[in-house]
């Protein structure tokens, strides 16, 4: 029996029960993920799809989650495209030769998957045989990939990044574009190899002023959401720190937000009207919290997001790597136990 839940709350339909999935589901806490860890980088995971089906089934088995994600990085395309980086751990994506001339963004290649990453849509189109709940493929948002293509790595303030976006627009513009068509095309692929959603994660475009947004990064959005939408799949849009961005985000085409936990749900509903549906938004320290103190805040969340059509539970932002597996399995059962009707 295959399980459609998530894909029924992304369309604004009416569901049983609550469906749930967490950003970072495959990953270090799980005992069995750092066994293979030993044996393979993150890069080299993603080569062998034998290895990377079994990654990105590990949650759903064990969990027992209503969608599974594509174990990848949002890096992977950009390595595609000629820039070449490395993942270091616990500090993230390195790339030792960062952008910096129109010359580096003109190298850039809108590469075809097929040829460049023919085993990412073999482990798509394994997994879409074999599982029992949606997969969602994903891309990163060209903002949070040009922060690390241009900054060279994690960044604080993404100054270089502010920099090139305002005393050189037709660059930056020149970067969105080549971006928003390599995302375009690879999500397409990932789509025709048999991901049944995207989620778009632009992590760090929070850290951008709303004015900013609308010039400098929504157009190149909406392009790429108008470019997706003939794909027929649910298309999610997910950034950390977006408060004040939600309403802009609810107009970029997406069909659902994402939301971190800094805002109560209710006040994202208000800020985003009643045309997406809402993903969020445990947050990822409050797995930490003892139980009754998780189930609380659940129910909280539950409560406020299912006001409405259309809600996935998730957490805020990514599993933390310490966080107790028995802890992420507690809460899906809170989730799955929460009556729609009865709103307990
Ligand atoms: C910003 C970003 C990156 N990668 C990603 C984002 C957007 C989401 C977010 O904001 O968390 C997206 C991503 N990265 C990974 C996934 C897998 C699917 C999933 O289970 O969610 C997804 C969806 C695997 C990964 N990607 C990475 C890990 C952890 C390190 C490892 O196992 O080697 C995983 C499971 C590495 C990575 N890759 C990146 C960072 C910041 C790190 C962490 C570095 C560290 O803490 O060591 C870049």
């Amino acid at each position: 029996m295959f399980n459609d839940t998530f894909l029924r709350a992304c369309r604004r339909e009416k569901t049983a029960t609550v469906p749930v999935w967490f950003m970072r589901q495959a990953g270090r806490y799980d005992a069995d993920y750092r066994a293979i860890r030993e044996r393979y980088s993150l890069v080299e995971i993603c080569e062998h799809p034998e290895v990377c089906v079994e990654v990105t089934k590990m949650p759903v088995e064990k969990l027992g989650v209503d969608a599974a994600i594509l174990f990848s990085d949002i890096m992977i395309p950009v390595g595609a495209m000629g820039l070449p980086f490395e993942i270091r751990e616990h500090v993230g994506p390195i790339i030792a030769t960062p952008i910096r001339h129109e010359r580096d963004v003109e190298r850039l290649e809108v590469f075809d998957a097929k040829e460049k990453l023919p085993h990412v849509l073999q482990t798509i189109e394994r997994l879409a045989s074999e599982l029992t709940v949606p997969l969602i493929g994903f891309v990163g948002g060209p903002f949070t990939l040009a922060s690390y293509m241009i900054e060279g790595g994690p960044s604080r303030d993404y100054l270089k990044t502010k920099q090139m976006m305002v005393a050189r627009p037709e660059l930056w513009q020149k970067l969105m574009d080549k971006l928003a068509d390599m995302v375009i095309r690879y999500a397409g692929e990932q789509v025709q190899a048999g991901a049944q959603a995207l989620q778009v994660f632009d992590s760090w475009v929070g850290s951008l002023a709303p004015s900013d947004f609308v010039q400098y990064v929504k157009p190149t959005m909406q392009r790429i959401f108008a470019g997706l939408q003939p794909l027929g799949v649910p298309l999610i849009y997910f950034g950390v720190n977006t408060g004040e961005l939600l309403g802009e985000f609810a107009t970029t085409g997406a069909n659902v937000i994402g939301v971190d936990w800094r805002v109560p749900l209710a006040n994202a509903r208000q800020r985003v009207g009643s045309d997406v549906a809402l993903q969020g938004n445990f947050d990822p320290a409050m797995l930490f919290a003892p139980a009754a103190e998780m189930k609380r805040r659940a129910i909280d969340i539950l409560q406020q997001g299912t006001k409405d059509p259309g809600f996935i539970f998730n957490l805020g932002h990514g599993v933390k790597p310490t966080t107790d597996i028995a802890a992420l399995k507690y809460l899906v059962d809170v989730v799955h136990e929460f009556d729609v009707n009865r709103g307990v």
